[in-house]
């Protein structure tokens, strides 16, 4: 069966929390050249924080998705092509793989269509979502393979996501969890900032994701990375 990011090179995550840089829009934002838009962030997201990006995106053509960080933020809104679903598989215990998304089901009524998970390593241990999670983030390339592995063999995941949040990864490691994968896409996540360092990480996974930039140097900066993801 294929899926919308197996064709997709450059995702870029909006942390709702965050401001834009000064002067740009949501159009701005959408008119990247990015692949996709993922919408969520790990600390301070509120669900009226959500719907003010997917409102202010919706009218563009680039497709939106959201990343809830836990079930009460997920919004429910035609403006969205649908859900990517983290669930942590180095997390400290169950809440986080299976715990948070049994409350989820429990007290909703899912679009299962819509509704798409994706298999998180978390790999730098001082990003909130590690904290949060309380991941072991102590992982050789090997236990990188192996967790890609199991992702995608044992469990089904049609997403694996190598989540450096806030730094740049170990390419060797990255390789490692691409290697592994046989049909499952991955994605990369951290410290993406400029054409070389997107270009690098293209080169070892199937899709790149880029998140702080966008609110710390803004648009023009993203699209570099879009350029470089594109070429790799
Ligand atoms: C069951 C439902 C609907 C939700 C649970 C989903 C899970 C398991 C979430 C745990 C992992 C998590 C918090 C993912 C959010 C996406 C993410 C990693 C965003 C990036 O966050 P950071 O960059 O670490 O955080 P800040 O930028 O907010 O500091
Ligand atoms: O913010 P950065 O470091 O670009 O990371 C992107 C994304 O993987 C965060 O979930
Ligand atoms: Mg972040």
């Amino acid at each position: 069966m294929s899926n919308p990011w197996d064709d997709w090179d450059h995702v870029l995550k909006v942390d709702p929390d965050k401001d834009l840089c000064d002067g740009e829009t949501f159009e701005d934002v959408c008119r990247t050249g990015t692949d996709a838009i993922e919408i969520g962030g790990t600390l301070d997201v509120t669900a009226e924080k959500m719907t003010r990006v997917i409102d202010a995106a919706a009218e563009y053509d680039v497709p939106l998705y959201q990343e809830p960080s836990n079930p009460g933020v997920v919004i429910d809104s035609p403006a969205l092509e649908g859900y990517l679903i983290p669930t942590v598989f180095n997390a400290g215990g169950p809440f986080w793989i299976t715990g948070a998304h049994k409350e989820w089901v429990r007290i909703d009524d899912l679009d299962w269509d819509r509704t798409h998970t994706e298999a998180y390593i978390v790999m730098n241990p001082d990003a909130s979502v590690a904290e949060l999670t309380n991941a072991n983030c102590d992982l050789t390339a090997d236990d990188v393979e192996a967790y890609a592995k199991v992702a995608e063999r044992m469990f089904g995941q049609e997403i694996v996501y190598l989540e450096y949040s806030g730094t740049f990864g170990d390419t060797e490691k990255v390789a490692a969890a691409h290697d592994a994968l046989d049909d499952a896409t991955l994605f990369y996540g951290g410290g993406i900032h400029d054409y070389e360092s997107a270009n690098t990480m293209a080169a070892h996974s199937d899709v790149i994701v880029v998140g702080d930039l966008l609110h710390d140097e803004g648009v023009d900066a993203v699209r570099e990375t879009v350029r470089g993801a594109k070429d790799a």
